[in-house]
């Protein structure tokens, strides 16, 4: 048993901040990921992710905080740590002048826990032929090539930084997802970061959002949709500004009508202090979550602060579907 199983986490991330010239990429992140969970990175672009997978990899040195990757200082022992992750970023980085036999062979010498099998399995699957050169295959082939790399070592934790980048929408269902689904079958964890929200709904058991450079929420997806929905309603409007609802947050509007999430808990008592007409209910999506919370700070009130003070008595069930 090795140490991350030992203590149950795979990523364990305290007080990391960071700065670029002044400018706050990571601030004050903490972030512990269970060994064996899928777990679903998101945030607009710039919010901090790319910057926080680096110091995973090593590839940036914690200036303030730290951070473990199964149980291992990944910056004080690169060799130890790299050769138990698979990782694979967005950026088409292979050396182009390789054959994908070469890339194989290549990779096989640094990871003494290779698969021959499982890596010839792998070309067969992606349909690589071991004499091509990288630079005569297409982006998604090349992707496909990273992925193989990355995986055929059986790596405890495996790394995507949005990797459906350069994937066809087939290779990245069929392949990407059944990729995934089957490293979190072995127990092993995967660190998924993605802007596609329904792959990260589909495959992640946990997710969490970053927003200027701060994890903001964390969650189960199941904890996700127990905890909010959506409501769309109408309420009539001379100013077009967005309705006033204690607990919802994320407005959006349609014609004359307005859309929100709300926590699911604290729906009927809020309602009861607007004047507005609810017209459905529905369960949250990732997506719809994502939009309404994706430009909020962790520190913000957002506009779910409870106001408990008003009438408790429920509103017409009717009007709930
Ligand atoms: N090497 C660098 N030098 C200067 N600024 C950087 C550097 N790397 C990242 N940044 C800045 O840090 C912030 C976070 O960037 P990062 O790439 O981590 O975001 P991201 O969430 O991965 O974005 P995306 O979804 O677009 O990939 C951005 O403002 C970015 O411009």
């Amino acid at each position: 048993m090795n140490a991350s199983q030992t203590v149950g986490v795979a990523v364990d991330v305290q007080n990391l901040s960071r700065k670029f010239r002044g400018n706050e990429a990571l601030r004050d992140v903490n972030l512990q990921i269970p060994s064996g969970s899928i777990f679903g990175l998101v945030g607009l672009n710039g919010a901090g992710k790319t910057t926080l997978i680096r110091h995973l990899i090593g590839a940036l040195v914690a200036k303030h905080g730290q951070v473990r990757v199964l149980g291992q200082d990944p910056v004080a022992d690169p060799v130890g740590v790299l050769r138990r992750i698979g990782y694979l970023s967005e950026e088409d980085s292979l050396p182009q002048w390789l054959r994908v036999g070469e890339l194989i062979d290549f990779s096989k010498a640094m990871y003494p826990t290779w698969d021959d099998a499982y890596a010839a399995e792998l070309c067969e699957m992606f349909s690589l032929s071991r004499t091509s050169r990288l630079q005569s295959l297409s982006k998604g082939q090349r992707a496909r090539a990273g992925l193989l790399v990355a995986i055929a070592h059986r790596p405890e934790l495996l790394i995507l930084d949005e990797p459906s980048s350069g994937l066809d929408p087939i290779a990245r269902s069929d392949i990407l997802e059944a990729i995934i689904r089957t490293v979190g079958e072995d127990g092993r964890t995967v660190l998924f970061s993605s802007h596609l929200l329904d792959e990260v709904a589909r495959v992640c058991d946990t997710v969490a959002l970053m927003s200027a450079g701060r994890i903001v929420e964390r969650r189960t997806i199941e904890d996700l949709q127990s905890r909010y929905c959506e409501i769309i309603c109408r309420e009539n409007f001379a100013d077009g500004d967005s309705p006033r609802l204690p607990a919802a947050f994320g407005w959006q509007r349609s014609g004359g009508e307005w859309s929100a999430v709300v926590e699911t808990q604290r729906l009927e008592a809020s309602l009861l202090s607007g004047d507005l007409q609810l017209l459905n209910r529905y369960e949250i999506t990732l997506e719809r979550w994502f939009t309404a919370r994706a430009n909020t700070s962790a520190d913000d009130p957002l506009a779910i602060e409870e106001d408990e003070s008003g009438p408790q008595q429920a509103i017409a069930s009717g009007e709930i579907q």
